[in-house]
């Protein structure tokens, strides 16, 4: 007989289901000040040439090169400090003081550094020879006027945001952050500034999966705690469509037992689901669809199983309802720190660290201990180890594929 469920729905495939026509969501105008990590939804066209001018690279001197040989002596005409222009022309046996930004002047080809000038009064003595175009960055050397700079879909960085500044766009055409109900459930939870009673204990998922929602640019409603109540479900759900949310995303109940009732409350509010559980470990009971517009994901409660699914599904989901086009989470290349046994029908996903070596493969260990429950584990991961369903037996030094974790996720 099959091992129970071998028949899920792998991991891929429950992504693409979840991905199935999401797109951007909307457009709205950003400062950049605001815009990082946000999703560009009109490419950046650079408005004028960077740098405008021919500009020094170094402090010192405009010189023609064929002319500042080794033991000439010139004449200093001027200055040239960046922000001044020298509207002269330089002419054989004159030189023009320079400063780093400093537009070159007419007639010079070159910069001659100033360790390699000695100055008395307005006279330079050459110390060594110079090239024509030493030391000066040509117009345009970074972009023209018209060019392309960042395309719609990127996720600006801070870099992107200092190119799109440079170019005059102070205001970005973004894509709307997606609006995400974040409701954690369960009878047994509390809020963590509460004391917990016997048989119950902290509440936290919600920290976490907002968390990783606010790091893909999504917008946090908090719905709190419901407990193990259709009722009280239920409400939570028409205050997510209510609040206008594009995606609820729930903790909890998305298992078997009679008080694991979220799937019952989402059909009760008319949800069409697309599917549940999912050959995955940890994350089995994973439950997704829709409820009108609003895309709904059932999370376990499982710490690290509501993390896993929030990484796998929920980030690629926002990704793509900004309209990114990079929406996979990037796959490395590590080699095991330790053995790993033959993997059964479940792609796993094993909480571990990373370690530099010196050929630049990193070292991914995973912790001997995988329960879902253990927040601390968790927290301590720098990497989840990504084993494929049915991923024989590995040794130490195997090649292996890890998902790196930041301080954002
Ligand atoms: N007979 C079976 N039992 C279970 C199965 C199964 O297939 N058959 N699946 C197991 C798997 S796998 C998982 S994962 C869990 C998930 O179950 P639920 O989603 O119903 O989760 P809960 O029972 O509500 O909670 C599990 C665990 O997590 C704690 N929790 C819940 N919410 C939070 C929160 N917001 N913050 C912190 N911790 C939370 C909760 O107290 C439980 O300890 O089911 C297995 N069972
Ligand atoms: O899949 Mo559960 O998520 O094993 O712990």
């Amino acid at each position: 007989m099959a091992p129970p469920g071998k028949s899920l729905l792998s991991v891929e495939d429950a992504l693409s289901r979840v991905l199935d026509g999401a797109g951007r969501l909307g457009d709205e105008i950003v400062s950049v000040y605001d815009a990082l990590g946000r999703t560009l939804a009109e490419p950046v066209i650079a408005k004028r040439t960077q740098p405008p001018f021919a500009s020094s690279a170094m402090d010192g001197y405009a010189v023609i090169a064929a002319d500042a040989t080794v033991g000439a002596q010139l004449d200093v005409i001027g200055e040239a400090a960046a922000g001044h222009i020298f509207s002269g022309r330089v002419k054989p046996g004159e030189a023009v003081r320079i400063f780093t930004g400093g537009a070159v002047p007419e007639g010079a080809d070159s910069v001659l550094i100033q360790e390699n000038a000695v100055r008395s009064g307005t006279r330079i003595h050459v110390r060594e020879d110079t090239r024509s175009g030493q030391h000066i960055r040509a117009a345009g050397i970074d972009f023209k006027g018209g060019d392309l700079l960042i395309p719609a879909g990127t996720a600006l960085s801070t870099r992107a945001l200092a190119l799109a500044a440079a170019t005059g766009h102070l205001r970005l055409q973004l894509a709307r952050r997606p609006r995400v109900a974040v409701l954690a459930t369960g009878d047994e939870l509390v809020s963590p500034d509460a004391v917990p009673g016997p048989a119950q204990i902290t509440a936290s998922n919600s920290y976490m999966v907002g968390g990783v929602v606010s790091a893909a640019c999504g917008e946090v409603i908090d719905l709190g705690i419901a407990p193990d109540k259709l009722s009280d479900i239920q409400a939570a759900v028409r205050r997510a469509r209510k609040e206008g949310a594009d995606v609820l995303v729930t903790t909890g109940g998305a298992s078997v037992g009679e008080h694991d009732l979220v799937q019952e409350a989402f059909k009760n509010e008319g949800m069409k689901l697309e599917f549940w559980r999912i050959a995955m470990r940890p994350g089995r009971p994973i439950m997704y669809g829709r409820i009108g517009d609003m895309r709904v994901i059932g999370l376990p409660g499982n710490p690290v199983s509501a993390y896993t699914g929030a990484m796998l599904f929920v980030v690629p989901l926002l990704r793509a309802l900004q309209g990114r086009t990079d929406i996979h989470h990037a796959l490395e290349h590590a080699v095991l720190g330790s053995d790993l046994p033959a993997n059964d029908w479940r792609a796993d996903y094993l909480r571990g660290t990373l370690k530099a070596r010196e050929d630049a493969a990193a070292i991914a260990t995973p912790f001997p201990r995988q329960d879902s429950s253990m927040m601390r584990v968790l927290a301590e991961a720098e990497c989840l180890i990504v084993r494929p369903a049915e991923e024989p037996a590995r040794k130490a030094g195997d090649p292996c594929r890890i998902i790196r974790l930041g301080t954002s996720s």
